[in-house]
């Protein structure tokens, strides 16, 4: 055991590693520094990432697998860093749990070239943290003044961080100020702060480095004589102000909530002058309660020759004004040397950046293969059903489009609907219109598009573009906050691309209306900026020609909307936005010929086969956890309980995240379908991978199948319009809203008939509805609300699976409805159905419509309510009348 690295750690300074790479996690290096260094912490920034990575063997199995996938340059980079950062995490779980949650910690850090940008660095903190998925993670940000309030609100949703990037005092200063903030804001919104921590990276040698040039050109003997002082005099007095500021009765509140104050770590501590001592900037910053993160080698030279006494830090402020004074007093301005050291901060950190992209871009150019879609069985034994498929030539007949596999009453219906088995064909003279539209909307300096269609409009488009890495605003929402976001943007540089089978979706011709309006305001020709993507012969085609909108993409009419990843639909966004297209229908191409053949060998009956004939068992539990495409659960949610939700029969679809509870339920009604590497649980589960494009097509022809096996026809949505309806009554008739039965704090409750009864609180009203759960009955969250402003509410979703030992689906309103929807009011009546919906501070007007947004989406709300209570499934309705303060007090009931 070592004793000068012992001897640091007992004065309580905190030794992290300043450095990670996957070969330190698989060659066990990691681990013995933990084990025999007194390591107990990780720092990671881009410039370790890009070195990192360079090392092509150590990536190259993952590289080839996302390379595959079909994912960008970005996504590959999340997915690297964050299975490296989490692998890590695990290491260090011991470690955090023995310290309470003080060390233990590993940090992943925001893109730097997000640095000057507050709003984009808070979406990502919030990704990364969900990415890594583990508590003992800090997310870095760097304390640029943009980045100060993004530390608040990140803090705020109860994420630790590491603060990166400090060089002055007075920054440091405001660093401390929004850690308060967002604590306070942490405790405000009810989150678990004893679980959160926080460090402020406060750069050291650096200082030297910049100063010791100016002394260098100053060249006087008194100059000379300050080199190498004011790195360790600007960390003391660093130490001096966390002294101060954690000693104020704003601290001693927050610390009552069981919160640990924000501790200074020493970065940037190996020494870059060779004449200095290796270890100076360990040696003199010796104090109990900070950290200190160092490469290897300085570990080592702690290790063979540190040398301190006591504490080198307290009680040395005096001394360290004076060489800052004396500084001045050359003419090397503190001010000046702090600017120039964080500008070029982010700078190497975006060159390093830049580096890693390079890097991993070869990678992948070099690993790309299109992967044909594979899917493996677990837990069962489907060969008898697949045997059956393949004798009766399914496949086969699917791909000649033969409508009479489902029965005389769906061959009308299935006769229309069979055109996206080739898509991969007929889709291709559209590639050509679609890049030549993107490269003049670029030259005219329109590169922020907005897509506003429901269900099979939205789904495959945003699965596309979040595996692609590339920007699509979705907006398939009516919350007036969700609207106003999206028009919020910079309308200067908008296209919108409305999309609609039917043309007739009021969500989207409401979306139309407000940004023409919101276009014309601006000044500019709305009409330029609005492409259509519609059926022939629909309203829309015609209105879009009235209007003289910049283009009309007509698409298949033979394709039902859920089948429509690879028309006009799923393209034409994705196109514009800069997903590349003409690979997704070459990987469809390449897995077509399999799905299309009458063998046992076909991926697309197993799946199937799993799905749909796996006796007792109508709920499938769908996530993507081992695999890069991004939010493929969603879209196949939609897919399956659209075509299979109804006549009361149907396999329920529950999107979940990775980890959910769900995943290791062995309850007798469930089956899993997981684009995963292993099965979680013991009910039968298929796997599947491969690219995208082929997934889709996958999925597609097993859910046709399925159809088949279930003897239903999987391409109608009776239940859909009976939503729709009610709403479309409420909003003309406008009925006086139900009375409440009770409030508590921001909640209005209301029940269906008879729940409520004898309740008179929240928690009972919730018991009411779970009480009426049977065995195999499932619990559906319908949120009409904002789902970036109230992400915090999905959160409850594990909370209930967790409770109730069901399976909880989750959707936002009035998106779901295109979706999940059809099976609520279509499938096995089996479900229980939690509604939340919240009020509108501000609302926004529809042009030329009797209603708002704010109107419409409590008119979807209620209608959906009252078409599910006249179905006799019990319904909880909870209306937030300050939806912040209202999903924290939902959430508190589950103790998160
Ligand atoms: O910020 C943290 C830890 O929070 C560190 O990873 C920090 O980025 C590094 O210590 C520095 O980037 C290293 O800088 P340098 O030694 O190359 O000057
Ligand atoms: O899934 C389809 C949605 O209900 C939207 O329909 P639409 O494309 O006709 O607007």
């Amino acid at each position: 055991m070592n004793d000068r690295l012992k001897a640091l750690a007992d004065a309580g300074v905190s030794i992290w590693l300043d450095d990670l790479s996957r070969e330190r996690l698989t060659s066990g290096s990691l681990a013995e520094l933990i084990q025999d260094k007194h390591v107990v912490g990780v720092t990671t920034n881009p410039t370790i990432f890009a070195k990192a990575i360079s090392d092509a063997d150590a990536y190259a199995e993952k590289i080839s697998r996302l390379a595959a996938e079909g994912v960008s340059t970005d996504e590959a980079i999340r997915v690297i860093t964050s299975d490296d950062v989490r692998d890590a995490a695990d290491l260090f779980k011991p470690v955090y749990d023995d310290t309470e949650g003080q060390d233990g910690r590993v940090s992943i850090e925001v893109e730097p070239s997000l640095a000057r940008d507050t709003e984009k660095t808070n979406r990502q903190a919030k990704e990364l943290w969900e990415a890594v998925g583990r508590e003992n993670v800090f997310v870095k940000i760097p304390a640029t003044k943009e980045g100060l309030p993004a530390i608040t609100a990140t803090l705020a949703a109860g994420i630790s961080v590491n603060v990166t990037l400090i060089f002055s005092l007075d920054r440091y200063k405001a660093v401390a100020d929004a850690f308060l903030s967002g604590m306070e804001q942490a405790i405000e919104n009810g989150h678990d702060v004893t679980k959160m921590a926080s460090v402020a990276s406060f750069f050291v040698s650096r200082v030297d480095t910049e100063v010791d040039k100016r002394l260098d050109a100053i060249g006087t003997d008194q100059a000379k004589a300050l080199k190498g002082k004011a790195a360790i005099a600007n960390a003391r007095l660093a130490f001096e102000a966390y002294e101060e500021i954690f000693d104020t009765d704003r601290w001693r509140e927050i610390e009552t909530a069981g919160a640990k104050p924000q501790r200074p770590l020493w970065a940037s501590t190996g020494t870059k002058d060779p004449s200095y001592s290796p270890t100076m900037y360990v040696d003199n910053l010796v104090t109990r309660g900070v950290v200190n993160t160092m490469p290897e080698a300085t570990i080592k030279a702690v290790e063979e020759h540190s040398q301190f006494s006591g504490d080198t830090v307290r009680g040395q402020y005096d001394a360290a004004r004076k060489v800052i004074a004396d500084l001045e007093r050359l003419g090397i301005s503190y001010d000046e040397v702090v600017q120039v050291l964080e500008d070029e901060g982010v700078a190497k950190f975006d060159a390093s950046w830049s580096e890693l992209q390079d890097t991993v871009t070869a990678a992948l150019k070099g690993a790309a293969q299109v992967t044909a879609p594979k899917v493996s069985t677990h837990n069962g034994d489907w060969s008898e059903v697949v045997d059956r498929l393949v004798s009766e030539k399914i496949a086969s007949r699917i791909a000649a489009k033969d409508a009479t596999i489902w029965g005389p009453e769906a061959e009308s219906e299935a006769s229309i609907r069979l055109g996206w088995v080739d898509l991969h064909e007929t889709s291709r003279p559209l590639l050509a219109e679609i890049e030549a539209l993107q490269a003049d909307f670029r030259s005219e300096g329109l590169d922020r598009v907005v897509l506003s269609g429901m269900g099979g409009s939205s789904l495959a488009p945003e699965v596309i573009t979040r595996t692609a890495g590339v920007e699509l605003v979705v907006l398939d929402s009516t919350d007036p906050s969700v609207v106003a976001r999206a028009l919020a943007g910079d309308l200067s540089k908008t296209v919108i691309v409305v999309s609609s089978k039917s043309g007739g979706t009021v969500e989207t011709d409401s979306h139309r209306r407000t940004f023409v309006k919101a276009f014309t305001d601006a000044g500019i020709d709305a009409a330029s900026r609005v492409v259509v993507v519609t059926d022939p012969g629909s309203p829309f085609e015609k209105l879009s020609a009235d209007e003289g909108y910049r283009k009309t993409f007509l698409a298949d009419p033979n394709i039902g909307g859920r089948y429509s990843a690879l028309t006009a639909f799923g393209l034409v966004p994705s196109g514009l936005a800069g997903a590349d297209i003409a690979e997704l229908l070459d990987q469809a191409a390449e897995a077509a010929p399999e799905l299309q053949a009458d063998s046992t060998d076909n991926p697309a009956l197993w799946l199937a086969a799993v799905l749909a004939a796996s006796a007792g068992r109508d709920k499938a539990i769908i996530t993507a956890e081992g695999s890069d495409i991004v939010g493929f659960p969603d879209w196949a949610e939609q897919l399956i309980a659209e075509s299979t939700g109804k006549n009361g029969t149907g396999v329920l679809p529950v999107a979940v995240e990775v980890g959910a509870p769900e995943l290791r339920s062995e309850a007798a009604d469930l089956t899993n379908a997981l684009l995963a590497e292993k099965a979680t649980s013991g009910v039968p589960t298929a796997l599947t991978s491969g690219s995208l494009g082929g997934q889709f097509l996958l999925w597609e022809v097993a859910t046709a199948v399925a159809g088949y096996l279930l003897g239903i026809n999987p391409f109608d949505q009776p239940d859909v319009e009976s939503a729709k309806k009610a709403a479309r009554g409420l909003l003309d008739a406008q009925p006086e809203p139900e009375a409440a039965a009770f409030t508590e704090g921001s909640v209005e409750v209301r029940g269906s008939e008879g729940l409520l009864d004898g309740v008179d609180s929240l928690q009972g009203a919730v018991d009411a509805l779970l009480g009426k759960l049977d065995e195999k009955g499932y619990l559906a969250v319908m949120a009409y609300l904002d789902s970036e402003r109230d992400a915090d509410l999905v959160s409850v979703r594990p909370a209930l699976a967790t409770r109730t030992g069901r399976p909880v689906t989750f959707g936002w309103g009035p998106r779901f409805l295109h979706s999940t929807g059809q099976y609520h009011k279509g499938g096995h009546p089996e479900g229980v159905f939690l509604q939340i919906t919240g009020a509108h501070p501000t609302d926004v007007e529809i042009p030329d419509r009797p209603f708002t947004f704010g109107t419409l989406i409590s008119a979807q709300a209620a209608g959906d309510a009252n078409v599910l209570a006249e179905r006799g499934r019990p319904v909880l309705r909870l209306h937030l009348t300050d939806p912040a303060s209202g999903v924290q007090q939902f959430r508190a009931l589950f103790g998160n």
